[in-house]
């Protein structure tokens, strides 16, 4: 495909986004009716899919008009592209810019706009990252780097550069925590990589490692992840006990290819139903990495930026405080709570906690961090609770 005929893919594709369809499935439909396409075109139309909608807002003034083809005029114009030369109407480009979509064009307005946040959920964003709030939004219309997690079960982080290295990757340590590493070359060929294959290493951003890291852990601890999903802090807390790790999610099937992951791993995993909780409590640590807005990995799945609402925001906050309660129970007298989310929000991070607290005077608050899009992670929160009483 001509470079002009893979923005005219990207301007169909979007238009199906624009009316509803969730982003992935417009992507998978397209590639199915689109035979002809090869890899690195569907590969270069998902990238403009993706960098158009991180940038959704801001795109529609530059390129006049909230629809596919002024995302992607708007596009090639922000990414300093030959907006004539693409729209041309030649073969299978789109057509050429017509003077009323000139006039129509503008830069975006400073704050909301040019962060690209929805007005309603801009005091709250500014809230959560304060002067910084514009330059965060500006970051989240970039990609998300690729971060790895060396596997200490397997290999250390030197071994995992070197293996990754073995395969045509290069990747180099990352600030965040032992056992972050950051791909700079080669990051379409880690899935497929030995490195890989062989249970070095695992696809987790830097700041969801960092979080597993924190945890107090003594060597042989009993914990379970309550909200395990896919299981990559599954696998972390494995790693770091070295010992058994409980798997539970209120929808078991989002952990299928967790026994998998866990044996590539070396990792000793073993999941439990909503029914064998009690059984198995009390446990040392209790890991409730909740459902959220997701706002902190808006880069990797921007249409959630623009599908939340105030009501949805709300409707979390209770889910939130009701995984903590239920959570709480389950853990052993002298054991650990965390709480951790991937969003940048203090509706669901230090609010939640703090309704929490209020609720229960038998917790406290024994450690807080939390990571933004200006650390050059995802977005991520994590509070440690113990019980009053115990260190
Ligand atoms: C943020 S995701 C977890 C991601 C995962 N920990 C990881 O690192 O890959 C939140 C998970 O919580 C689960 N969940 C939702 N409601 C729940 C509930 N009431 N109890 C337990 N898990 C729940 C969801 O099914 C989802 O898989």
């Amino acid at each position: 495909m001509t470079p002009g005929a893979r923005v005219q893919a990207a301007i169909e594709i979007l238009d199906e986004i624009l009316e509803g369809r969730p982003a992935e499935q417009a992507l998978t439909t397209w590639a199915r009716r689109s035979r002809f396409a090869g890899s690195k075109d569907r590969a270069a139309i998902r990238d403009h899919v993706f960098d158009a909608l991180r940038g959704r807002r801001s795109l529609a003034a530059l390129g006049g008009a909230a629809t596919g083809r002024g995302l992607m005029i708007g596009l090639v114009r922000a990414q300093g592209g030959d907006v004539d030369g693409l729209f041309s109407g030649v073969g299978h480009a789109p057509e050429p810019v017509t003077e009323a979509e000139r006039a129509k064009a503008r830069d975006p307005a400073p704050g909301a706009e040019a962060a690209d946040i929805p007005d309603w959920l801009w005091p709250r964003f500014q809230a959560a990252l304060g002067a910084r709030a514009e330059e965060a939004g500006r970051i989240m219309q970039t990609r998300a780097p690729l971060h790895l997690r060396a596997n200490l079960l397997r290999t250390d982080r030197a071994g995992a550069i070197a293996a990754l290295a073995a395969g045509g990757i290069k990747a180099v340590t990352h600030p965040a925590c032992e056992t972050a590493l950051e791909v700079t070359e080669g990051a379409r060929q880690v899935a497929r990589s030995q490195a890989y294959l062989d249970g070095l290493v695992e696809l987790q951003d830097a700041a969801s490692q960092a979080i597993v890291a924190r945890l107090p852990l003594q060597p042989g601890a009993r914990a379970l992840d309550y909200c395990a999903g896919g299981g990559g802090k599954t696998l972390a807390l494995a790693a770091r006990t070295e010992g058994e790790v409980l798997a539970h999610d209120a929808a078991p099937q989002r952990m299928r290819d967790l026994p998998e992951r866990a044996a590539r791993a070396g990792a000793k995993v073993r999941l439990l139903a909503t029914e064998g909780l009690d059984r198995e409590a009390p446990f040392d640590l209790v890991l409730t990495d909740v459902p959220c807005s997701g706002s902190g990995s808006w880069r990797r799945a921007p249409d959630g930026k623009w599908a939340l609402t105030p009501e949805r925001l709300a409707e979390l906050g209770h889910l939130q405080q009701a995984i903590l309660q239920r959570a709480a129970e389950l853990v052993a007298a002298d054991g650990v709570l965390a709480y951790a989310t991937c969003s940048m929000l203090h509706d669901e991070n230090g609010d939640v906690v703090a309704d929490f607290l209020a609720a229960h005077p038998d917790w406290r608050l024994s450690e807080e961090a939390h990571w933004t899009v200006l650390d050059g992670t995802d977005g991520f929160f994590l509070a440690v609770l113990t019980r009053v009483g115990v260190k």
